[in-house]
């Protein structure tokens, strides 16, 4: 692994290679503000925007930055990131990670502390984490870590992480026996989500980033889930408009609950729906062969099956949900995870949940469209919902 990093007068080669900026609409961006105290933040949404001095205009200007990201995402946008910084900065650093979930590692996280201290970094540094949700988590864990926490921004340019992961300060590292287990809450200073990023995104990634769209319909808002139902054609081949209104309104719901529960006392909770059975899947079948948006999709289908099987949905609401799924291009069946004993793998897995009590697992459930609720369900129900889900179609 290679710990990439240059001054700002030294980019000229990666800016000559990056993509030119495309859109087909130049508006004003949306402000989205997400209200915590003194570590409110606004989330800017817009095209045109990331490589815009006046998006970062709001920071406090210091002595150096640090890009984070990685293999993929730095030949196409992190000249461009670096250039516009380097008017509020004297040293814009950069460090480049290797790509993929399978690094979301302590390993890799030191890639981020090594560039930190070998440029001399002091606490008025600012991180930018350009990427998807990978980067970002491990670019936060960094920035609320070095020197006992420095301030972050988010440039996030996957759907998914513009909709999810850049809002709310969840940060953090995979361990091999589950998904998250190690970070720190640590708020951003500013998100910015610039809309013309998407343009590059692999179809299976847009895909990932629906699947935490849709999530927010079921739990929070089910006349955005029908309007997803008649846009969803639109955004998956990236159209401009629809886009905005859907990262709008997914920022706008993750803002109101994060808002009301910073640190998951309770009902924060509900943005887990999905992720109890999805990240099971993610670290069973190993970090990176289902991505994140596809364990939840799978997930918030076999989480609408036990609400069923709880009688608190009926089975139109899950055929409803399924049916939207599979329109955005993901995989409606969840995988075996164990020829012998696939429920019972399962449920170890979910065991070490961060909602579990003493080993008993909390299931965000719908409770009627458009509620969430966390409740436990036994064992051998949960063992037939992933018998069902789980079989061949
Ligand atoms: N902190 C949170 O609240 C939160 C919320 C949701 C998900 N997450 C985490 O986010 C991660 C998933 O994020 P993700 O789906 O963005 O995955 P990711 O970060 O792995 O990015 C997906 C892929 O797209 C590539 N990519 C990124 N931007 C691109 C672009 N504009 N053009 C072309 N390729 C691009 C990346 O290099 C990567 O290969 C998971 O680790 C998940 O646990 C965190
Ligand atoms: O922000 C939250 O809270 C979420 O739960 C959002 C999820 O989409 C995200 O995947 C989160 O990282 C999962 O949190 P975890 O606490 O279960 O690791
Ligand atoms: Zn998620």
């Amino acid at each position: 692994m290679t710990i990439a990093s240059e001054s700002a007068d030294v980019d000229s080669a990666t800016a000559v290679a990056e993509l030119p900026a495309r859109s087909t609409q130049n508006d004003a961006p949306q402000i989205v503000r997400i209200g915590l105290a003194e570590r409110s933040y606004p989330i800017a949404i817009g095209t045109h925007l990331f490589s815009e001095a006046e998006a970062y205009a709001s920071l406090p200007q210091g002595h150096c930055a640090l890009i984070v990201t990685n293999t993929t995402v730095s030949p196409l946008y992190a000249g461009r990131l670096k250039s516009v910084l380097a008017a509020s900065y004297s040293q814009v650093h950069r460090v480049v990670l290797p790509d993929g979930e399978a690094h979301k590692t302590w390993q890799t996280l030191n890639l981020i502390f090594d560039a930190l201290l070998q440029h001399g970094c002091d606490r008025n540094t600012v991180l930018f984490a350009l990427g998807g949700g990978v980067v970002g988590d491990m670019t936060g864990f960094a920035a609320a870590s070095f020197m006992r926490g420095v301030p972050f921004v988010q440039v996030p340019t996957t759907l998914l992480a513009q909709v999810d992961s850049s809002v709310g300060g969840k940060t953090g590292i995979n361990h091999p026996l589950g998904k998250n287990m190690i970070g720190a809450f640590h708020q951003p200073l500013l998100v910015v989500c610039d809309l013309d990023t998407l343009d590059t995104l692999p179809a299976r990634e847009l895909s990932a980033g629906l699947a935490e769209i849709i999530k927010y319909g079921p739990i929070y808002d089910m006349d955005f889930m029908a309007w997803l139902e008649a846009h969803i054609d639109a955004l998956r081949v990236c159209d401009r408009v629809a886009l905005a209104h859907a990262v709008r309104r997914s920022c706008e719901i993750k803002a109101a609950v994060v808002g009301a529960d910073e640190r998951e006392a309770g009902l924060r909770a509900i943005l887990n729906f999905g992720h109890t059975f999805g990240h099971a899947i993610e670290s069973g079948m190993g970090y990176g062969v289902w991505l994140h948006g596809e364990g939840v999709g799978a997930g918030m289908l076999m989480a609408a099956e036990l609400s069923h099987r709880l009688g608190l949905v009926d089975a139109a609401f899950c055929a409803r949900l399924r049916a939207l799924v599979a329109r955005a291009g993901l995989p409606v069946r969840a995988p075996v995870l164990d020829a012998n004993d696939n429920a019972g793998r399962y449920l170890e897995l979910m065991r070490v949940d961060k909602k579990a009590q003493a080993g008993e697992i909390r299931f965000v459930l719908i409770d009627g469209p458009g509620k969430a609720v966390l409740r436990t369900a036994p064992d051998a129900l949960v063992r037939e919902v992933v018998n069902t889900c789980c079989a061949p179609a």
